[in-house]
């Protein structure tokens, strides 16, 4: 992991100050910068496996938040194995810009490759889009010190319990799964963020449908940012059912949820496709809160969502992701 820069005031000013949790134990440790202890404070979510601090929502921000979901869901569930809530929107369209701003500029992101094999070739997959991953699985939890401690045993998680390192979500993403949670009833353990600088970035279709994501999996996907198609469609099967089915295309909007739920994964397929003009080249953030359930969960989202290559933040001058350390 890369050094952070010091800077001369660092050496001289007293550790930064630490405090309290105010719920559960989310993992990171938050901290203040010193000097700067009044009520508007900048606080920071920090964690050894972070390769920079992440500010907490500005309370203009978070303060809006109480608000969500801004409106009733819509249910979508009028096709074969199709359960959809469609939130249109749920985070409050005042602060949807902010909060799309604020993720692009504070999170780093990924741009990950990877090798597959298909029979004897073996090809490698560039990730079309900017991707990372906060959260472990079921079977560990995070413990005051920013360690993993196994749930069944209580006690910490050995060196080599995985081969990624597990990061806990920041306070800014914690609040909104939180939130997520009280809304839908459902549970979620893992935060995937995707950015799409433009409209080459896509996802192909695919489901999340892995095991360890247990049966039937709740899935909610929150855009912000520029608007862009989602399309589904139900998968082949052996049977007539197909025809019976048709695609269907949400134009999801800044500050819109969609939880996917019920069969839809086991089912259904979806994408984001690449588009030409339009809005796209705005950038949109994708975040979707999962519940995995074991151990290759966490393997499998850290694998694919930050891999091993540089890290990439968000340049405000330039308006592009660029290598964090020549950022
Ligand atoms: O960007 C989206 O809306 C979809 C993302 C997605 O399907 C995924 O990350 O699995
Ligand atoms: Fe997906």
């Amino acid at each position: 992991m890369s050094k952070r820069p010091r800077t001369l005031d660092s050496f001289f000013s007293p550790p930064p100050k630490r405090v309290r949790q105010p719920e559960e134990n989310s993992g990171t440790i938050t901290t203040s910068a010193p000097g700067q202890e009044s009520s508007s404070e900048r606080k920071l979510s920090r964690h050894p496996t972070y390769p920079f601090p992440v500010p907490d929502l500005p309370s203009c921000i978070s303060d809006m938040l109480n608000f969500a979901p801004a409106v009733e869901p819509r249910v979508i569930n009028d096709q074969p194995d199709l359960n959809l809530l469609y939130y249109q929107p749920y985070v409050p369209k005042e602060i949807a810009r902010d909060l799309f701003e604020f993720l692009r500029r504070e999170l780093f992101f990924y741009r990950v490759r990877y090798m597959i094999k298909r029979g004897p070739v073996e090809t490698l997959i560039n990730t079309p889009r900017f991707t990372t991953v906060f959260g472990v699985d079921e079977t560990a939890r995070w413990s005051e010190d920013g360690s993993l401690n196994d749930c069944k045993s209580g006690r910490s998680v050995s060196k080599d319990g995985y081969k990624c390192k597990p990061r806990p979500l920041p306070h800014c993403l914690d609040v909104l799964r939180t939130l997520t949670e009280g809304a839908t009833g459902c549970q979620f353990n893992f935060a995937l963020v995707n950015y799409y600088a433009n409209g080459k970035d896509s996802i192909s279709y695919h489901s999340d449908d892995e095991r360890f994501l247990g049966v039937e999996p709740a899935i909610a996907s929150f855009t912000l940012g520029a608007r862009r198609d989602f399309l589904m469609k139900h998968k082949p099967t052996p049977e007539a059912h197909v025809s019976e089915t048709k695609a269907l295309k949400l134009p999801l909007g800044s500050g819109d949820m969609v939880l996917m739920k019920g069969l839809t994964q086991s089912r259904w397929l979806h994408s984001i496709p690449k588009r030409t003009g339009g809005e796209a080249d705005r950038g949109r953030i994708n975040i979707t809160f999962r519940r995995a359930m074991f151990k290759g969960g966490t393997e499998n989202y850290y694998r694919y969502n930050v891999g091993d290559g540089e890290v990439y933040r968000w340049n405000e001058p330039r308006q592009e992701m660029l290598p964090w350390k020549t950022a």
